[in-house]
């Protein structure tokens, strides 16, 4: 099941790659593999051009990669989705320009997405009228610190669909690869058109 799960990340991680929302060995992608393991993608490679042996089986508890290789440098975000989600089986982290620029234009602790169609590609969610609220967290080097501030965050707010975090990327995930490759495709679409709507309307 989880090999499955993990061929699909790969093809996705070059969609992902030609979309150019990866540059630079940015992003990291990983998969769960049951309660306790997930695989993610080895710290410094080329996102877009990854093969199955670049993912490293880590424990979604302390971290620590059995392999010795050194997993994404941002593992500490990917298992706390796994522990807050246990519904969650992918998680998708991009360095879009979107996602990067518009984290740093709004100031607020989210991005609050209305009035668009294409909101209805994130799942449960029916209606253009309804606000979808996508938390902000400042960037930080200490990625623990920054995993604990998210899990105070979403103690009291919970999260839904992904995170973005200020002048960085988006992180988002989905029961599996073709949610939250959907829901990746639906936000960045989203994203782009706020880019717009702000530099015309000056909001
Ligand atoms: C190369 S961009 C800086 C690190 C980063 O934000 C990222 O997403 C990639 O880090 P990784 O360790 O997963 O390669
Ligand atoms: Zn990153």
């Amino acid at each position: 099941m989880w090999q499955e799960r993990l061929a699909q990340l790969v093809t996705t991680c070059h969609w992902i790659g030609a979309k150019g929302w990866a540059p630079a060995t940015g992003g990291n992608m990983s998969i769960r593999q049951d309660a306790g393991w997930c695989w993610l993608s080895e710290s410094g490679r080329d996102k877009g051009s990854l093969t199955s042996e670049d993912f490293l089986q880590v424990d979604i508890a302390t971290n620590q990669a059995p392999s010795g290789r050194k997993p994404s440098a941002e593992t500490g975000l990917h298992t706390l989705v796994y522990r807050l989600f246990p519904e969650a089986n992918v998680v998708l982290h991009v360095h879009t320009v979107n996602a990067t620029v518009l984290s740093r234009i709004e100031k607020g602790p989210a991005l609050n997405i209305s009035g668009y169609e294409m909101q209805k590609t994130l799942t449960g969610q029916q209606s253009h009228l309804n606000t979808v609220p996508i938390a902000i967290f400042d960037n930080d080097q200490d990625i623990d610190a920054l995993a604990k501030r998210i899990e105070q965050h979403a103690e009291q707010t919970p999260l839904k669909y992904g995170f973005l975090l200020r002048g960085h990327g988006l992180t988002c995930w989905g029961k599996d690869v073709a949610e939250a490759r959907r829901q990746l495709e639906g936000l960045e679409f989203l994203f782009e058109c706020e880019m717009q709507r702000r530099l015309y309307e000056r909001d």
